[in-house]
């Protein structure tokens, strides 16, 4: 089961093309461990409920959308409670640790953590790892019990710290083995993910009966696989104020122009809902998105057009859109991500420049960037739903043995995905894709894409050359094959 170190893939087949993503099991490796019943068929919670344990071979397909002829393709295990168990509630010592940035609805998860394994499973030593990664090996770490958790859910941020940069994996290898810890719970985005995949296969290398399992954190939406993240609905609802603000201002001047910068890195999943739930958004710029702003069809020649028909427009912008068309330079932050200049100013500067020099037209404009205001929010009730079943998905997981796995919402159900899935791609915004087409038809702003540059694609989808291209399912590819260079 070994190669390079790296364990290999577990992959199941079935009859008419069925696939199961398997994720890895502790038995992978320690064989003969002893199972125990699951106590929660003497719950009386959970024991009228019918089927209440998940059957061995459920699983969750990961395209819903298919032809009559298709094969039945990828699917993942379901998550949810076994019937066997294989730690006893005793032999627990879980951890959790909160890195990256943060994310509406982290307290939440780390809550339902705790009340799960505390109340389905009579676990009672759980630690929270203080500030991220490092925090195993660099600081203490926190008791939690269900009273000292008991209302954080009502707060923003994490009650763990967080941190970027610091994954030191053999440290911190050392200090779960040192501390006897058997469950760690890893929350977190996209380099947590890869981080907790590193940490699993050093865990497999040693031969330990630890389980790694990630809950995947990110408002940018940037993982794959999932229909959404935890914390974005939020996000996404707490943008709209901004926007909101923005409308208002823009429509109290003549020539009023509302520039609103939202997060979103790579993916500009933020920017296009929040545009989309607005309705008062002229015009929305993403990272995924090319523009220009001089001459026929660029940003300048929509904004004067919008401002001579409805004397004010609202614009939103993501953070990473527009990069390539600001300095080379390049910084990094403690992790490897990329320092992005501030985009909102650099063309809030422009449009000015261009009217007042150009145009010679006075225009009011009004710059709002609410940054880390729409994330340091608590979850709101859908966030905090999600975050309760992702919790106690994962704590199933852990206890039936599984690990090297994220819990994820697959199609709207509860499941557990590899790690090596969850860690290839970045889920990216399609600009070839009917919601981005949506969002045009909404804002009616230029799509920024040249009549030669949609029919060179058509032509590519046509004759094949774009992967997965014949099926047309685009409403599954909004996947970027290559995780760019951070
Ligand atoms: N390839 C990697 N291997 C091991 N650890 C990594 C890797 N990439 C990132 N990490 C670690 O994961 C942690 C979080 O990474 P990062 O700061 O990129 O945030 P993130 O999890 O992607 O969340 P966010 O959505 O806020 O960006 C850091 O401690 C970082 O050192
Ligand atoms: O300032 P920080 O905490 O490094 O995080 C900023 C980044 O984190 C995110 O919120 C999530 O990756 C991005 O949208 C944003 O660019
Ligand atoms: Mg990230």
């Amino acid at each position: 089961m070994e190669s390079n170190g790296i364990s290999e893939q577990k992959i199941v087949t079935g009859d008419f093309g069925y696939i199961l993503q398997d994720v890895p099991h502790l038995t992978d490796y320690i064989p003969d461990l002893p199972t125990y019943s699951n106590p929660l068929q003497d719950n009386p919670a959970y024991s009228v409920v019918k089927q209440y344990f998940v059957h061995v071979d459920d699983s969750v397909p990961e395209k819903i959308v298919v032809h009559k002829d298709s094969p039945r393709g990828i699917h993942f295990r379901r998550a949810g409670p076994r019937q066997k168990i294989y730690f006893e509630p005793d032999e627990v010592r879980a951890c959790i640790v909160t890195c990256g940035g943060l994310c509406p609805g982290l307290n939440t998860v780390i809550r339902e953590i705790v009340y799960s394994l505390y109340h389905m499973y009579g676990v009672t030593r759980v630690l929270g790892i203080d500030g991220g990664y490092r925090g195993f090996y660099a600081r203490n770490t926190i008791p939690l019990t269900p009273k000292v958790v008991n209302d954080i859910h009502k707060r923003g941020g994490t009650i763990l710290g967080t941190s970027r940069g610091g994954h030191d994996t053999s440290k911190i290898v050392h200090s779960i083995q040192d501390r006897g810890i058997n469950q760690v719970y890893i929350i977190g985005g996209d380099g947590t993910q890869k981080g907790a995949s590193v940490i699993f296969e050093e865990v497999r290398r040693r031969g330990l009966k630890v389980v790694v399992a990630g809950i995947p954190k990110t408002i940018d939406n940037d993982i794959p696989v999932i229909d959404r993240s935890f914390g974005f609905d939020t996000a996404v609802e707490e943008a709209q104020r901004a926007i909101n603000a923005a409308h208002v201002e823009a429509e109290s001047v003549e020539n009023g122009i509302g520039l609103v910068k939202l997060m979103g890195r790579y993916s500009g999943f933020i920017a296009m809902y929040a545009t989309l739930a607005s309705r008062d958004v002229d015009c929305c710029l993403i990272p995924e998105s090319p523009f220009y702003l001089d001459g026929k069809g660029g940003l300048y020649e929509y904004i004067e057009k919008q401002l001579k028909e409805n004397g004010h427009m609202v614009i939103v912008i993501a953070e990473g859109a527009g990069q390539e068309l600001l300095s080379e330079s390049m910084q990094q932050d403690a992790s490897g991500n990329k320092l992005l200049q501030d985009v909102g100013l650099w063309i809030s500067q422009g449009i000015k420049d261009y009217f007042s020099k150009q145009k010679k037209m006075t225009i009011n404009l009004k710059y709002i960037d609410p940054t880390y205001m729409i994330r340091a929010v608590p979850g709101n009730a859908s966030d905090n739903v999600y975050c309760t079943l992702l919790a106690q998905s994962v704590v199933h997981g852990a206890m039936a043995g599984y690990t090297g796995y994220t819990s994820g919402l697959v199609n709207g159900r509860q499941t557990y995905i590899p790690f090596y899935r969850i860690n290839e791609k970045q889920h990216k915004v399609v600009i070839t894709d009917r919601m981005w087409a949506r969002l045009l038809s909404s804002t009616n702003q230029p799509s920024f894409i040249s009549n030669k540059e949609v029919f060179e694609d058509r032509k590519e989808h046509i004759s094949g050359e774009k992967k997965n291209e014949e099926t047309q399912l685009l409403d599954d590819e909004n996947c970027a094959d290559v995780v760019p260079e951070n």
